[in-house]
């Protein structure tokens, strides 16, 4: 089963509310029968969910991603509700992907809030709205069209000051806010600088691509990863400037077909 990664809209973790956008970077998830043998806490929870509630034998998990670990691009949302849908189809359970998604990240202690938001992105495509306090969706969207979203895409991020991005609930909502309203690149684009200033990662690649005529730029999730928005055909100067940061991607939003 395929589900993708993805960009942050407004980050949840102030104000519980949150916005995520999917992206074309993509993670397929195999299932077979046999010795199970993963020791990572996300997969092993939702092996164990299923082995305990529905009896589904032991199952060795392949999982191939194109989004890097620990990034900010939603890489353990793509892989839980791949694994999700997965097993689902295969004994033909009847589940709701992103929810359980978001219950079995916060038991396997690897989201703070369930990250309902980036699950829903993974899963369906196309741009989420949800309040994460209590697993519920606001409304979805079609991911946003004629634009690239450039990705300085980092994995291995580090700890994150919770209390401090709390103390900004009243901020978030209102981005959160102007989003709901349509206003998608410029909420965007506070977020992801706000949560650089506030987490105390570097501006200078937003600074750079805004100055080269980026619409959005700043921190995906809880970072590391950047991320810019362009029209597509302008990604030029930005991807120049932030190759000089590391490895850049050039992703377009996605919309998944056929799951409601
Ligand atoms: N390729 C992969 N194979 C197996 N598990 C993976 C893979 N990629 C991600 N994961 C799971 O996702 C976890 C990483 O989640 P984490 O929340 O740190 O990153 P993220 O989802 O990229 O960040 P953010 O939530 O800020 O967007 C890993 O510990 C693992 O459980
Ligand atoms: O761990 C979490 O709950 C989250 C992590 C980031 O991806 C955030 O962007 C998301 O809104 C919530």
């Amino acid at each position: 089963m395929q589900a993708y990664g993805g960009v942050s809209i407004v980050n949840a973790l102030p104000s519980w509310y949150g916005s995520t956008m999917a992206v074309n970077l993509k993670v397929e998830v195999k299932v077979r029968e046999g010795k199970r043998k993963t020791e990572d806490p996300l997969i092993a929870e939702i092996l164990e969910h299923f082995s305990r509630n529905y009896g589904v034998p032991q199952l060795e998990v392949e999982v191939n991603s194109e989004i890097p670990v620990g990034s900010g691009l939603k890489s353990s949302s793509a892989v839980s509700t791949a694994l999700i849908g997965e097993i689902a189809h295969r004994f033909s359970l009847n589940v709701d992907v992103p929810k359980l998604s978001a219950i079995l990240s916060l038991k396997a202690g690897v989201s703070y809030t369930g990250a309902l938001d980036d699950a829903v992105a993974a899963w369906f495509g196309g741009i989420s709205f949800t309040y994460n306090k209590d697993f519920k969706v606001i409304k979805r969207e079609r991911a946003l069209r004629d634009v690239s979203v450039i990705l300085l895409a980092r994995g291995g991020k580090g700890r994150i000051d919770m209390e401090k991005l709390r103390s900004f609930k009243l901020l978030f909502h209102e981005i959160f806010r102007e989003a709901l309203q349509g206003r998608i690149i410029e909420a965007m684009k506070l977020n992801g600088i706000a949560i650089a200033e506030i987490l105390g990662f570097d501006t200078e690649p937003i600074e750079g691509t805004l100055t080269r005529g980026a619409m959005a730029s700043g921190i995906s999730g809880n970072g590391p990863s950047y991320f810019a928005v362009t029209r597509e055909g302008e990604e030029g100067p930005i991807v120049d400037f932030l190759s000089r940061y590391g490895e850049v991607k050039v992703a377009r939003g996605v919309d998944v077909e056929g799951r409601d």
